[in-house]
């Protein structure tokens, strides 16, 4: 049986939806304590530059309330680095941000800012943080993700999720499932995630060496129709099924 898979559950999107109106509701916060008392192992959050979504406001009432872990995915500026040192979550993970995109288009290139990046990672160690770097599943950022000392990498899904044919689908899964298996091999952490859902999601579990799925879209999305503790006990039971748990 393979070691538990855990649940991050990002809530992003319930945040969208507030922000389109400008209302109070619906409340992260509110869905983060949902999520929690239906299984999700860590909430995930990233406050963009443009705070288009989770406002500060959210994440310090998040650090207050959470029971799990928060994983705090931002990009690498020092405007971030001094939010991260300020609110001391437990897990940070650095992600690229451009402005213009709907969502995270791709990894961060390590290998191409590896300086940056390096600095980044020990000055939140230095804050007691888990730092994961969000990379797409290739061998040359995984070796820049060592060479940055960073304890844990989140591999990109977003290729696997959007593939058009079984064909594409299947060599973006196996590209996933060697990268997992080359940062196993150099010591890493191996969490993944990005347009993950309830169609696609149990292959990915079932990867040996992966430990944790982070997952929104699609959680926020079912909660629609059926609450958002159903939606996040439904995506748990799925991982659970994969590591041979249910
Ligand atoms: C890093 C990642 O894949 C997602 O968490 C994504 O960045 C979320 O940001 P949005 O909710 O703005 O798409
Ligand atoms: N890091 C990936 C993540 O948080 C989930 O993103 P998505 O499921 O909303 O695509």
């Amino acid at each position: 049986m393979n070691p538990r898979v855990l649940l991050g559950v990002n809530i992003d999107h319930v945040a969208t939806l507030r922000q389109a109106r400008g209302t109070r509701y619906p409340d992260p916060v509110q869905a983060a304590i949902l999520a929690e008392e239906a299984g999700a192992d860590g909430i995930t959050i990233h406050p963009r530059e443009d705070r288009r979504h989770i406002q500060d406001r959210d994440v310090l009432l998040l650090r207050e309330v959470l029971q799990t872990k928060m994983n705090l995915e931002m990009a690498v500026t020092d405007a971030m680095l001094a939010f991260a040192e300020q609110v001391r979550p437990e897990c940070v993970c650095l992600v690229p941000e451009k402005r213009e995109e709907l969502t995270t288009e791709g990894g961060l290139d390590v290998d191409g800012q590896e300086t940056r990046v390096a600095k980044a990672c020990e000055r939140l160690g230095r804050i007691g943080a888990e730092v994961s770097l969000f990379i797409d599943p290739d061998p040359v950022q995984i070796d820049a993700a060592v060479r940055c000392g960073a304890p844990v990498v989140e591999l990109h899904t977003g290729e696997y999720a959007e593939a058009k044919t079984a064909e594409e689908e299947d060599k973006a899964f196996q590209i996933i499932a060697n990268a997992v298996a080359y940062a196993r091999k150099k010591g890493l952490i191996v969490n993944a995630g990005h347009g993950l859902h309830y169609h696609n999601t149990e292959r990915v579990a079932a990867i040996p060496g992966i430990n944790e799925l982070n997952i929104g879209h699609a959680i926020i999305a079912r909660a629609v129709f059926t609450g958002l503790k159903e939606a996040v006990a439904d995506m748990k039971a799925i991982i659970d099924r994969a590591c041979g748990r249910a």
